[in-house]
């Protein structure tokens, strides 16, 4: 049976799990999942009875012929190296693991690789997936794996060279405005009596109508800000500290991703 495999049942690792079970796009007699801890491994088969358990990477590599690599960056050339021996050659790789190159990759596995970037927002069914396939993959493994991450979420093709810009935005994404969120809650709130939780949720809340609002309408960023900045009124004060200040905060924080980006794996 062409069953997938999932090696590393940690944020992502599980996320997918849930997310193709969940979808339908798989059934759970079609996916086995290994992880180096009992503990994972355990609240993988708690989670899904009937779901497929390894009790090594080689076992899973003999099972399956989509392998979904789901460990962090450093973790990768390990596992690539423990299953290729007791891998056939036709399999496909697909690794998950952010600065991990396509040419490092095949370097290890010689065959069917493909990059993909989930994003942690599919949980939800929203964001994007980015796939980048190597030179080997064939027409079945293209659609076989483009298939599979659009159950998810939206799913676009990214070249290799855009993938660190792109990820930044889409899969580190959550992550930077779930900061946002926090901080300008947190400023409302200590500027003034709103209960914490209660700053949170209406942040959280505006933050999701805004994007809301910018997708369904296309309006430009700049021409909702004056849209909702009256003249001489109260957003605009606080546009205009963001507008001298936050350029260079981005700059940096954009540079030390990029930055990581090219180190995550070494
Ligand atoms: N988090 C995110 O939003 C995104 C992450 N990624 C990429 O996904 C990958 C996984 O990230 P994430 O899920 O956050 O990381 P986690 O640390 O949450 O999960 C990694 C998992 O790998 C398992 N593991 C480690 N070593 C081995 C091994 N030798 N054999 C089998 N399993 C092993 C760990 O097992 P155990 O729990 O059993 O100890 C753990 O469950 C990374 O490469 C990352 O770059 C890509 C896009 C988004
Ligand atoms: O922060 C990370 O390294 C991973 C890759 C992209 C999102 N999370």
């Amino acid at each position: 049976m062409d069953c997938v495999g999932i090696i590393g049942y940690g944020h992502m690792g599980s996320m997918l799990v849930n997310g193709f079970l969940a979808s339908g796009a798989l059934r759970v007699d079609e996916v086995v999942v290994a992880s180096r801890s009992r503990e994972s491994r355990d609240a993988c088969a708690g989670a899904w009875p009937g779901i497929g358990i390894a009790a090594t990477n080689r076992e899973l590599a003999r099972r399956c012929r989509t392998i979904i690599l789901a460990v962090r960056p450093r973790e990768i050339r390990g596992v690539l190296n423990e299953i290729v021996s007791v891998m056939d050659g036709d399999e496909q790789i697909v690794s998950l693991a952010a600065g991990i190159s396509l040419d490092d990759l095949e370097g290890l596995f010689p065959g069917s690789v493909t990059r993909v970037v989930p994003t942690v927002t599919s949980a939800v069914g929203q964001g994007t997936t980015l796939i980048c396939h190597g030179r080997q993959v064939g027409m079945h493994d293209t659609l076989r794996v483009e298939g599979l991450f659009s159950s998810i979420g939206d799913v676009v093709l990214v070249g290799e060279d855009d993938l660190p810009a792109a990820t930044i935005l889409s899969s580190c994404g959550p992550g930077l405005f779930a900061a946002i969120i926090d901080e300008l809650a947190g400023a409302t709130a200590r500027a003034s009596g709103l209960p914490p939780d209660r700053a949170l949720m209406l942040a959280t809340e505006t933050v999701a109508a805004t994007a809301a609002y910018l997708r369904e309408t296309g309006e430009a960023p700049g021409d909702l800000i004056e849209r909702v900045a009256t003249g001489g009124g109260v957003t605009e004060a606080g546009v205009q500290r963001l507008r001298e200040r936050l350029p260079g905060v981005f700059d940096e924080a954009v540079a030390a991703m990029l930055q990581r980006y090219g180190a995550v794996g070494k």
